[in-house]
């Protein structure tokens, strides 16, 4: 039974399944979950995947992910992180200016496997300051410095083993601190840090200025873990040689002192963060920033229409921010009506901004490997991540426990909780502002460390790419372009049958 595509000689290679083209045209929006896509030919091999990509118009990453710009995600250590894998963090701005700007100046100066922003005691400081920090933080050793900050000349370290059997918590610091210190000169390099740790036997390795101030620290249980770590790779590095960060802004007035700030503080590359980018506010937001700070690459969004997009690109981004309604957290398509299904979010977007030279970040409603493959088949050249790295051990806020689940605080930047935080220092006060949630606020299960996360999940995805028949990020645009990637939507059953099913009980371990 010859099918058309048979008569064809072209034994359904090219008629089963749709183009992307042909798929997107029935009128339905369409989520990740909703496609599939079919199998290519693989004439490479995995490791032969390369997932470099671009962020904006003119910043290059070798992972393609970055994290979401919200309060319960990127702080200074997600940056350090994203960064450390290849991808990028953007520190929210739902904080002071200067909070923010302080973030994104700490963060630029952290060096790859030393401690961020390591605490430090006063010589007058009590030991019960080691049993606060105990149980808070889950570390017990601490460098003492005169002032009791980094920058200060360093006069001891104090570990839980100084500390154990003195009944008096009271005591001072300077009574049982160790001053028989091994310490290194700053700027020495991770590799001989380590060595000089190593060799020390002791917990801690100072690096110090030649004139005794403390300036990093190298800590023994990092560098087991990372030991343990898959290699890391080259960190992603801004044309400063610093690690590169990003940050969110807003469309107020005020943003524009922020910004400056910002820029100060060495951002490499800024957000306009929005719900529904399109607007006036953005389109004079970024002719204001073309014109203050031309070297600065600016991401519009979020849009999810090609009509959004090049409206956007007309006014002059560098990069675009798609979805909407599409995350963990939101409810916008059920407060406002508006939004799009993610994949056809990004498909759409793609379409007009790849052929304009600009790339998109599929932001939202990443929870799976898989996901990450369809966002970037789709045309993305990133994906945004909030829900899949709240939960991790660099994501801001403390663990706690609920029915014995170790867990995280996540919540949506439109969340009343987060406004009612951001709105005092994002509008001056005005608590007479009616505020309307477009986000909830909840908690996610503990992830461990996105140094370990990241990099299974690339692994998941190059996989992906591979029996795509892709071997680039790039090549799967064009595949998609073409037609030569095939997809087709799943039936509700379809995708029943494309999870776990009929088991009685299983363990999911993902890697
Ligand atoms: N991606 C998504 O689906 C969604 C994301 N969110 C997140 O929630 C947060 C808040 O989003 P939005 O409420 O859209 O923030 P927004 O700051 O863009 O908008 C808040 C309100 O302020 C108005 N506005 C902005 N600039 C203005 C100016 N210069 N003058 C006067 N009015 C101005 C806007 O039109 C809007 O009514 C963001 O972090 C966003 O990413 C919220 C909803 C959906
Ligand atoms: O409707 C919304 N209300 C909110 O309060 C909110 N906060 C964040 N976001 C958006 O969701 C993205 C993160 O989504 P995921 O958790 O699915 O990764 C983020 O990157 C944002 O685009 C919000 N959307
Ligand atoms: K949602």
């Amino acid at each position: 039974m010859a099918s058309e595509g048979y008569a064809n000689g072209d034994y359904g290679v090219m008629s089963d399944g749709f183009s992307a083209g042909a798929l997107f045209k029935q009128g339905f929006s369409y989520t990740y979950d909703d496609l599939i896509f079919h199998p290519g030919y693989i004439n490479f091999a995995v490791d032969d995947v390369d997932l470099t990509t671009s962020l904006t118009r003119n910043i290059k990453l070798r992972t393609p992910c970055v994290s979401s710009p919200m309060d319960t995600v990127s702080e200074e250590s997600m940056a350090v992180a994203m960064a450390a894998v290849g991808g990028i963090g953007f520190v929210h701005y739902n904080n002071t200016a200067q909070e923010q700007a302080g973030i994104v100046r700490r963060a630029k100066k952290q060096r790859v496997g030393y401690v961020a922003s390591p605490v430090c005691v006063r010589p007058s400081d009590s030991i019960s300051i080691i049993d606060a920090l105990k149980a808070g933080r889950g570390f017990s050793s601490v460098v003492v410095t005169e002032d009791g900050a980094v920058g200060s000349r360093l006069v001891g370290i104090v570990t839980s083993r100084d500390v154990d059997f003195v009944r008096d918590r009271s005591t001072e610091v300077r009574e049982v601190m160790s001053r028989d210190l091994v310490t290194a000169p700053a700027g020495t390099s991770l590799e001989e840090a380590a060595k000089i740790l190593i060799g020390s036997k002791k917990s801690l390795l100072p690096l110090v200025t030649e004139s005794g101030e403390f300036v990093e620290l190298l800590c023994r249980t990092d560098l087991k873990a990372y030991h343990e770590l898959p290699p890391l790779g080259a960190p992603s590095l801004g044309s400063d040689g610093k690690l590169l960060v990003g940050a969110a802004i807003g469309t107020r007035d005020s943003d524009k002192d922020r910004l400056k700030l910002l820029v100060e503080a060495g951002v490499n590359v800024v957000i306009l963060d929005s719900s529904q980018g399109d607007s006036m506010y953005q389109r004079q937001m970024i002719e204001y920033i073309k014109k203050a700070h031309p070297g600065l690459d600016v991401i519009g969004g979020n849009v999810v229409t090609g009509y959004q997009a090049k409206n956007l690109i007309d006014a002059g981004v560098d990069g675009l921010r798609v979805g909407m309604g599409s995350g963990s957290i939101c409810t916008t398509q059920e407060v406002c009506a508006v939004g799009r299904g993610q994949g056809t979010a990004v498909y759409k977007t793609a379409a007009v901004a790849n052929a304009l030279g600009v790339p998109i970040i599929a932001d939202g409603g990443i929870s799976n490997s898989g996901h990450v493959v369809k966002a970037l088949s789709l045309g993305a050249s990133t994906v945004m991540m909030g829900s899949f790295l709240a939960g991790t051990d660099e994501a801001p806020g403390n663990f706690f426990f609920q029915d014995g689940v170790k867990l995280k605080s996540y919540r949506g930047m439109g969340s009343l909780e987060a406004m009612t935080k951001g709105s005092d220092a994002r509008y001056l006060g005005d608590k007479t502002r009616l505020k309307i949630a477009q986000g909830v606020s909840g908690s996610v299960a503990a992830k461990g460390s996105v140094l370990r996360l990241v990099p299974y999940t690339l692994q998941a995805v190059k996989q992906g790419l591979q029996d795509l028949g892709v071997s680039t990020v790039k090549a799967a645009h064009d595949g998609l372009n073409a037609g030569v990637i095939r997809l087709e939507v799943r039936s509700g059953a379809a995708q029943k049958e494309g999870g776990i099913h009929d088991l009685v009980s299983y363990e999911k371990r993902r890697f």
